[in-house]
């Protein structure tokens, strides 16, 4: 692409691309695989002999991934029957047609996005070819164990906005924009409980989430909070009794992460700063923790049947909101391909045009962050409205603990100050970014 630089890629040896591919994709493959080992008796307990071949040959197709990747062997074709497969492919293609005439696209040297998405499409595709477990979920049990480690945070989460919910009525507008102000960096900081970065070992959130908040203030790169704070009130001053105000937010990952969207969520429908929230999941297992619709139905579920009240009245509020149609979760397939966000416009288009009906997308979290930007070597002072690279469906923020390397829109030398005194700095997920572009 003119205009752009190189993306990420393991061929840049020493990179974090290169000890994700290296180290932490085979550990992920593992984990999936001893998963899968693990549960044999219920697939027997299920499905009886059918259940135990189809998870024996689930993990040899698994183990010979991992090898494939572990010594960069050329990417395959997909050859599933689901409807993302010919994208998949046609992207091979464009892959390949990259490179010249005598290369093939590969685990270590094709784009790090890329192959990273592609390997988790591979296990579902491992999956889907061993009916009758072609629908488990093999990341559902770190999902859970995360949502049930966190259960203090929540727990602590729903009792704050039970609280803020009694007299939201009476707030003035000074008010309202130091509560908005806390529940957008929960949300922020909600983004640090991811599995994949750890591999699937226990990240979950333990501290008090809204207690620590000013503590962090000073790890928020860049903060436009304001700027968003500004389009919501001015939108709520303008809008009509009959006009409605959309927000969407792209989730990532489940457990205290979609907690704290959620809680996000309804502060902004109580307070009437918008009156639709739109929520965009997986519709297959990605990243280990990231949110798919049965892990949504699942945590309202949870919430409704917990016997701490505030956690419950969360449950009973939101699935209100769901019936009502003011809450509204959608899935498209388009979130888990491969192509960056400058894309949409062209390989999804239903939903680029369902996107231009909001008035502000909220992106959550770092895979998120990489496909808005491309995952390209940018400088970090390049204005993050370039690094879109023309995707603007509507004014859109992106809330992102650093956990790549990829980062735009700093200030001259604000970067360059932790490379020399936090080399991780990018990657160990301190740091975050509210990052907002107005559009056009
Ligand atoms: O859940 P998130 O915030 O998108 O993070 C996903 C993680 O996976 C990665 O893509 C690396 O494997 C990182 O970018 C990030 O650490
Ligand atoms: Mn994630």
């Amino acid at each position: 692409m003119a205009g752009v630089p190189a993306s990420l890629a393991g061929s840049f040896k020493g990179s974090f691309a290169y000890f994700t591919i290296k180290d932490r994709l085979p550990q992920i493959l593992t984990r999936v695989i001893d998963t899968l080992h693990r549960h044999k008796n219920e697939f027997f307990e299920e499905h009886g002999e059918k259940g135990i071949e189809a998870e024996k040959n689930t993990i040899s197709i698994l183990s010979k991934l991992r090898n494939e990747l572990q010594t960069d062997k050329p990417l395959v074709p997909l050859d599933d029957k689901l409807p993302d497969v010919p994208l998949w492919n046609q992207y091979l293609e464009y892959q390949q047609n990259l490179l010249d005439g005598n290369e093939q696209p590969s685990w270590f040297q094709s784009p790090w996005l890329y192959v990273e998405c592609y390997m988790y499409r591979r296990i579902h595709e491992a999956l889907v070819h061993n009916p009758p477990i072609d629908d488990y979920d093999v990341f559902k049990e770190a999902k859970v164990q995360s949502f049930f480690e966190s259960q203090q945070a929540i727990i602590a989460l729903c009792t704050y906005l039970q609280e803020l919910l009694k007299n939201i009525e009476d707030l003035d507008e000074k008010q309202l924009q130091e509560e908005f102000f806390k529940l957008l960096q929960v949300s922020l900081w909600g983004n640090k409980c991811d599995l994949s970065i750890s591999a699937g070992e226990d990240n979950s959130q333990k501290a008090s989430p809204v207690k620590s908040l000013d503590n962090l203030k000073t790890s928020i790169l860049v903060d436009d909070m304001e700027s968003i704070w500004s389009l919501l009130i001015n939108s709520k001053k303008r809008r009509t009794s009959k006009e409605v105000t959309r927000v969407d937010i792209v989730l990532d990952n489940a457990g205290y992460e979609l907690i704290t969207d959620l809680v996000l969520a309804d502060f902004l429908l109580s307070s009437k700063l918008v009156s639709e929230i739109h929520f965009h999941g997986k519709c297959i297992p990605w990243y280990v923790s990231d949110t798919t619709k049965q892990d949504f139905n699942w945590t309202i579920k949870q919430l409704l049947s917990a016997n701490n009240r505030w956690m419950s009245r969360c449950g009973i509020n939101w699935e209100g909101s769901i019936k009502k149609g003011v809450l509204v979760y959608h899935d498209h397939m388009f979130w888990t391909l491969p192509h960056e966000f400058c894309s949409m416009a062209q390989v999804a288009t239903d939903l680029y045009t369902e996107l231009q009906k909001s008035h502000l997308i909220i992106f959550k979290g770092d895979l998120n962050y990489r496909k808005l930007t491309g995952d390209r070597k940018w400088e970090f002072t390049v204005p993050f409205h370039q690094a879109l690279n023309k995707f603007h469906p509507a004014p859109l923020c992106s809330l992102r603990t650093l956990k790549s390397d990829v980062q735009v829109g700093l200030k001259p030398g604000q970067g360059e100050q932790f490379v020399n005194s936090e080399p991780d700095w990018m990657i160990c997920g301190k740091y975050g970014v509210v990052q907002f572009d107005a559009s056009l």
